[in-house]
C-alpha cells in the first residue's frame, strides 16, 4: 500500500508538473528550485505579499522555510499560508534550526498553528525543539538521532493535526495512523546544505498531487541520495548527482532500492 502510494506519486507529480510557491532561505534557492525541475515539477519562489493571493490560486503546494528568517519574513509567510488556507492548498514547513534562537521556535509554532493542512518536516532537533523538548540544537544540523525524535513527532502530529517527517540516517513518517520508517539515503547527504530543504520542496510537490504524508518526497530523496553518493566523489559531486538521480529516477529503480518499514 505504501509503495503504491509513493510510485503513483513520483507518476502523478511527473504527469501534472505541479507549481510549488517556495518561501524558502537565501542559502538554497538555488538547489531546492533545481531539485522540484529534476523531479518533474514547477518551482517558483516568491515573497512578496503583493502577489501571494494570485500565486496560491493556482499553485500546487505553499513550502515555507525559515532558514533566514528575520522580521521582514514572518508577515509574509503568516500572509501565505491564510493564502494556502484560503485556496485548500497544504503547507510544508521547514522549521530550519527551531530550537536555535527564539525567534525560529516561536515563528516555527506561529505558522503550524496557522497552517489548516500541514507536513512539518524537519531534523531531528528541529522536531524535538518544536515539541517544547530539549533538543542539542546549536545552528540547522541536526544533534539528535532522529529515532529521539519520533515521539515529538507523535506529539506534533496531534498538537498540529499534521503529518511529520522526521529526517536523518532514518527517515520516519509518522502520521494519526502510525509511523513509517526509510532506510535509505546516505551518510554524506548531510555535508550537503540544503539536503532537508530540498526534500520538503519535493514534499510540496508530491502534496500537490494529494500525497499529503510526506512519505512519497522520502522515499525519493532517500533513494537518489543513494544512487548518487555511488557516483560522487565527495559533498560538491554528491549535489550534481542527486539532481541528475532525480530526473532518471524510474519507478522500478525506486521499488527495488526502496527500505521500507
Ligand atoms: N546519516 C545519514 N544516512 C543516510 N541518509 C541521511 C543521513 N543523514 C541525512 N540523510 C538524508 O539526508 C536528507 C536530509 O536530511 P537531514 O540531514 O536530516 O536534513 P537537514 O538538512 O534539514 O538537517 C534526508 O533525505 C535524509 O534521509
Ligand atoms: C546553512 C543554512 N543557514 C541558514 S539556512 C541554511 C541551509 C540549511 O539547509 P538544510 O537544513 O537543508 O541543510
Ligand atoms: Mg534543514
Amino acid at each position: 500500500m505504501n509503495t503504491e502510494t509513493i510510485v503513483a506519486g513520483l507518476k502523478q507529480v511527473r504527469e501534472s508538473k505541479p507549481l510549488v510557491v517556495n518561501i524558502t532561505n537565501y542559502v538554497v534557492m538555488n538547489n531546492s528550485a533545481n531539485a522540484l525541475l529534476a523531479l518533474g515539477a514547477s518551482p517558483i519562489m516568491a515573497h512578496s505579499q503583493q502577489e501571494m493571493a494570485e500565486m496560491m490560486s493556482f499553485a500546487g503546494a505553499l513550502v515555507i522555510n525559515i532558514g533566514t528568517l528575520d522580521s521582514a519574513w514572518t508577515p509574509r509567510m503568516i500572509h501565505a499560508v491564510e493564502q494556502a488556507n484560503l485556496n485548500k492548498k497544504t503547507v510544508v514547513l521547514d522549521p530550519v534550526g527551531c530550537g536555535a534562537s527564539v525567534l525560529r521556535t516561536e515563528t516555527s509554532r506561529q505558522i503550524a498553528a496557522w497552517a489548516e493542512s500541514l507536513i512539518i518536516r524537519g531534523n531531528a532537533s528541529e522536531i524535538i525543539a518544536l515539541a517544547g523538548e530539549r533538543a542539542q540544537s546549536k545552528g540547522v544540523d541536526a544533534l539528535d538521532s532522529s529515532e529521539a525524535a519520533v515521539g515529538a513527532a507523535r506529539y506534533l502530529v496531534e498538537a498540529y493535526n499534521c503529518n511529520v517527517v522526521v529526517s536523518g540516517a532514518t527517515d520516519y513518517v509518522v502520521t494519526s495512523q502510525g509511523e513509517t520508517q526509510l532506510n535509505n539515503g546516505h551518510e554524506m547527504m548531510p555535508y550537503v546544505t540544503g539536503m532537508g530543504c530540498s526534500l520538503s520542496a519535493l514534499t510540496g510537490a508530491f502534496a500537490a498531487v494529494g500525497e499529503n504524508t510526506g512519505l512519497a518526497a522520502a522515499a525519493v530523496m532517500g533513494v537518489v541520495g543513494e544512487i548518487a553518493a555511488e557516483r560522487a566523489k565527495g559533498p560538491g559531486s554528491l549535489q550534481v548527482e542527486i539532481l541528475d538521480a532525480l530526473y532518471q529516477l524510474d519507478e522500478a529503480t525506486l521499488l527495488k532500492r526502496l527500505k521500507i518499514s
